[in-house]
């Protein structure tokens, strides 16, 4: 189906906790977009890929499960893989950080082959303003649910955008599902 599909508490507070703890020692890397240029004005943020931090194959296997689930009863996608890495982003008020108007599936190998995006909010919505996770729905935008843990889905075609973030720090871990390019 074509729709966002939001699960409340998919991740516990002290499962927020440790995947933030991770992504804060970690180095960061700036967001790089699918095509691999850096465009500050279109995304500012910084990104750390969970596949290279130490002892997290743990919210992978979470993520698989509540991708089966929400594939299963809602979505129905050929999907067959994770082919990147779930990746942690960071968005400062004090560095501008947003992520305007997108699709989540480009040109590119792995790219071009998403299908199915689910992004969980890992910071108390207390802890920032702006920074919402928008999708467009058609005519309408729906702004994605803020309590911390909660995972929307959506598909990949779908634009969405994080609006700025104007003050404190917004975190949310992202995953994408890939599978034979839609027709
Ligand atoms: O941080 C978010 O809420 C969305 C991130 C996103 O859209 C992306 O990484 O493609
Ligand atoms: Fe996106």
């Amino acid at each position: 189906m074509i729709t966002v599909y939001t699960v409340p508490e998919a991740f516990s507070p002290s499962e927020c906790d440790r995947i933030v703890e991770v992504a804060n020692t970690a180095t960061p890397r700036d967001a790089k977009l699918v095509r691999q240029q850096k465009d500050h004005n279109y995304r500012r943020a910084q990104l750390v890929w969970l596949d290279e931090q130490p002892d997290t194959e743990w919210v992978m296997d979470r993520i698989i499960d509540l991708v089966r689930v929400a594939n299963r009863d809602i979505f129905d996608f050929d999907v067959t893989e994770f082919a990147e890495s779930a990746q942690v982003a960071t968005y400062h008020a004090s560095a501008g950080g947003h992520f305007d108007w997108h699709s989540d599936i480009g040109e590119g190998r792995l790219a071009e082959r998403r299908k199915l995006t689910m992004v969980v909010q890992l910071s108390e919505p207390s802890d920032y303003a702006g920074g919402t996770l928008e999708v467009m729905t058609g005519r309408d935008t729906l702004a994605a649910p803020l309590p911390r843990g909660t995972a929307t889905f959506f598909p990949s075609f779908m634009m969405h955008r994080v609006s700025p973030v104007t003050s404190g720090t917004r975190q949310s871990l992202t995953i994408w599902c890939h599978g034979t390019p839609f027709r």
